[in-house]
């Protein structure tokens, strides 16, 4: 595999060039260890491998961001939310770096970190992508887990089952630290998102997918379908003519595959199932983000090694590794 991607990417001005961001958080859940995916891919040669196999001209500070100094020592829980202003500090934080890799028209790769993280991808990609193109992006939501948990509606409080209510405006807060700060140009329309691999969806979630017409496709519609209809609808439903971001968790694997997530659920994509996904995505040529999250290299630690190589071969597949 030595070939760079022989597409060209629709909504970028070339295809070589990406920027990378590496957010070590973990604030959104309560289990420790999903701060370390970032160097655990990274130590397993991910950006090396861009650079080299994919030809990719790489921005990278070569930093794993924490966001300590942004970071307020007083964090109550507020509206049932573990952590609100620690997780819209860092959201907002990450917002305006992945804004400026965006604008200068580089691919936006983001390793997390937990799924809360895409708050602040997906807020800057959308902003970016109006200033730049005029055009509003379309996200594809690839999770057993379908984060869109309104903080009312959420049973955990973790801010990682609720970055879909922030982003698609169904969740909204005045606060300035805690989100206010997520305006119109930062949110997508729930007509534009699309589910894939979802197993474990809470009963509030599923009337707020019911209510709002959102496009879900569930391990059931992949078991009766086939993931390459699946992917021909969703792909279909989102048109040959909008800017995609992927926002990949890796407990949309099968444990099997990835067993080293803080919420694995049993009946999962095959590793053939999620790269595949993420082939589709990169042949399109629309594809302008990436974000990979929920790696918690300290769980399941004798499988951590295999559920990092499964990040590292999503992340090669949607750039383009596999396409011939
Ligand atoms: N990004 C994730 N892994 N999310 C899991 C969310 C689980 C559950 N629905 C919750 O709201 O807490
Ligand atoms: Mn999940
Ligand atoms: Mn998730």
């Amino acid at each position: 595999m030595t070939s760079a991607p022989t597409l060209q990417p629709k909504f970028l001005p070339t295809r070589n060039q990406l920027g990378v961001v590496a957010v070590g958080f973990s604030g959104g859940q309560c289990k420790p260890g999903v701060d370390a995916a970032p160097m655990a891919l990274i130590e397993a040669g991910l950006i090396d491998q861009l650079k080299e196999e994919l030809e990719f001209n790489v921005t990278y500070d070569g930093q794993v961001h924490a966001y300590t100094e942004a970071i307020p020592t007083e964090d109550p829980d507020y509206r049932n939310m573990k952590k609100p202003r620690a997780v819209s500090a860092v959201t907002n934080a990450l917002s305006q770096q992945v804004y400026e890799h965006s604008m200068a028209g580089r691919f936006v790769l983001t390793l997390g970190g937990d799924h809360s993280i895409a708050i602040g991808t997906i807020s800057g990609t959308a902003k970016a992508t109006r200033e730049r193109l005029g055009r509003d992006i379309a996200v594809i939501w690839v999770d057993a887990h379908a984060d869109i948990n309104t903080p009312e509606s959420s049973g955990s409080g973790n801010i990682h089952g609720m970055p879909v209510a922030f982003l698609t405006g169904l969740a909204k807060e005045d606060k300035e630290d805690t989100f206010g700060w997520l305006r119109d140009e930062h949110r997508i329309s729930v007509k534009k998102l699309v589910y894939i691999g979802l197993r474990d969806v809470d009963r509030g979630e599923k009337k707020i997918l019911r209510d709002n017409g959102i496009k879900a496709f569930s391990m059931h519609d992949i078991d009766r379908y086939g993931i390459g209809k699946v992917m021909d609808q969703a792909l279909g439903w989102i048109g040959s003519d909008t800017p995609i971001h992927l926002s990949f968790d890796i407990d949309a694997l099968d444990p099997q595959w990835a067993p080293s997530t803080g919420t694995a659920v049993r009946g999962g994509l095959t590793l053939r199932e999620g790269d595949f996904i993420a082939e589709c995505v990169a042949e399109t040529g629309s594809l302008i983000a990436l974000d990979l999250v929920e790696v918690n290299p300290s769980l399941e630690t004798e499988g951590a090694s295999e559920t990092v190589r499964a990040g590292c071969s999503i992340v090669r597949c949607a750039l383009g590794d596999t396409l011939l």
